[in-house]
């Protein structure tokens, strides 16, 4: 049973996310929505952060700031809401001032009592839903709405440490000191980003990404060990859920930032049809570790986008070069290969997908 969307005008995402090549490559950007335009940073000025997240009518217009901005330039829009809301369904406070900070982490696995037993993520998280819903009428049909989670050892980094780490030493101490317990926690998040994935698709998101952004720090084997089977988990049982509920397929996104060791076996057994790369892996390089399994996104140093129009046009053409040569197959989906960051000048922004319009042309 599916809502009733009006019809989609640009599916270049969606063609590129299946594998299939298209006439140019797809463009959006993380974080598209937020503090670098003047826009985003008005509302924010008149309500907190999370009362944006929950609030449809105001994640709807944030949601849409961007593809206004930048009509005609880019071929996605991604709900505006965050990673950390799965943490706050499972019942732990999230403060954002300015960065994330959890006033009470999980410590120790005795810790884990004070979650959710049972997480009703219609009750928690639908507010989400509402505002997929409410975005994609409004974007009528102009590109395609993406949803998104965190994944779980992202998610459980934060629900153990508090706030953003550099070290990640208390996430790690649990992996190494209470290994059961952090297998347990990781796929209980899990669970909770599949009903989450699930509802957003029904909500109305026409592709799905998680976000791994802590992936580069596990040792490969701790990787494989802990994060991934939570990433195959979350992937299998979207999918299937999809299934059982009659819904249509949708394309499956990971970004497994810094990842970049794990990519043949992520483009193998993880379950994803895009993964995205950041920028210290040759596109060449990462084609060449995934073959033709998966379509590619990524992956500019968002950095580039400081250094004046020059930068950026010989940055944009190399990346395109880059993405387009070798023998693999070339779907890919041009982004940057992190966040785009508050200070960047919104007209370089313009520049930068200006640039990728006409370079990344077949
Ligand atoms: C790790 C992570 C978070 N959130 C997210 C990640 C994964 C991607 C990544 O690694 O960047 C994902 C995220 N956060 C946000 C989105 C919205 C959609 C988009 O435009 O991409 C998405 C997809 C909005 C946001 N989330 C946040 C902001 C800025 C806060 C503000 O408006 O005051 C925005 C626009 C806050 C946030 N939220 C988080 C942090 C560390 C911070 C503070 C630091 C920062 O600003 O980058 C957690």
């Amino acid at each position: 049973m599916s809502l009733d969307f009006p019809p989609l005008k640009n599916d270049l995402l969606l063609r590129a996310a299946r594998g299939e090549q298209t006439e140019r490559a797809p463009v959006w950007v993380m974080r598209q929505a937020g503090r670098y335009l003047p826009e985003f940073r008005e509302v924010r000025a008149k309500h907190g952060f999370f009362d944006v997240c929950r609030t449809p009518e105001l994640a709807t217009e944030v949601t849409l700031q961007p593809i206004r901005r930048y009509a005609g330039l880019l071929d996605a829009a991604i709900i505006f809401s965050d990673i950390l809301v799965v943490p706050q369904a499972m019942g732990m406070t999230v403060e954002m001032n300015p960065g994330p900070h959890f006033p009470e982490p999980l410590n120790t696995p005795a810790d884990v009592a004070k979650l959710r037993a049972h997480v009703d993520v219609e009750q928690e998280l639908g507010y989400v839903f509402a505002a997929i819903t409410r975005a994609r009428r409004e974007l009528d049909g102009a590109v395609p709405l993406i949803g998104f989670c965190g994944a779980p050892w992202t998610l459980f980094s934060y629900m153990v440490e508090g706030e953003t780490s550099r070290t990640y030493t208390k996430a790690k101490t649990w992996l190494f000191k209470y290994p059961e317990e952090s297998k347990a926690l990781l796929m209980r998040i899990a669970d909770v980003c599949v009903d989450f994935l699930v509802g957003q698709i029904k909500a109305g998101a026409q592709l799905v990404q998680v976000f791994d952004s802590w992936a580069g720090e596990l040792a490969p084997h701790h990787f494989r060990e802990y994060a991934l089977p939570a990433l195959k988990h979350i992937a299998s049982s979207v999918r299937a859920q999809l299934v059982v509920q009659n819904l249509a397929p949708v394309p499956m996104t990971l970004f497994p930032k810094g990842a970049t060791a794990l990519l043949p076996e992520l483009a193998e057994y993880a379950g994803y049809d895009v993964i995205g790369i950041d920028w210290c892996i040759d596109p060449v390089d990462a084609r060449k570790a995934v073959g033709g399994l998966v379509a590619l996104q990524g992956n500019l140093d968002p950095n580039v986008l400081y250094g004046g129009r020059e930068a950026i046009e010989r940055e944009v053409k190399r990346m395109c070069e880059r993405f387009k040569g070798g023998k693999a197959p070339k779907a890919w989906i041009a982004n940057l290969g992190h966040g785009i960051t508050p200070g960047v000048d919104p007209e370089d922004m313009r520049f930068f997908l200006e640039c990728v319009h006409k370079y990344s042309k077949a």
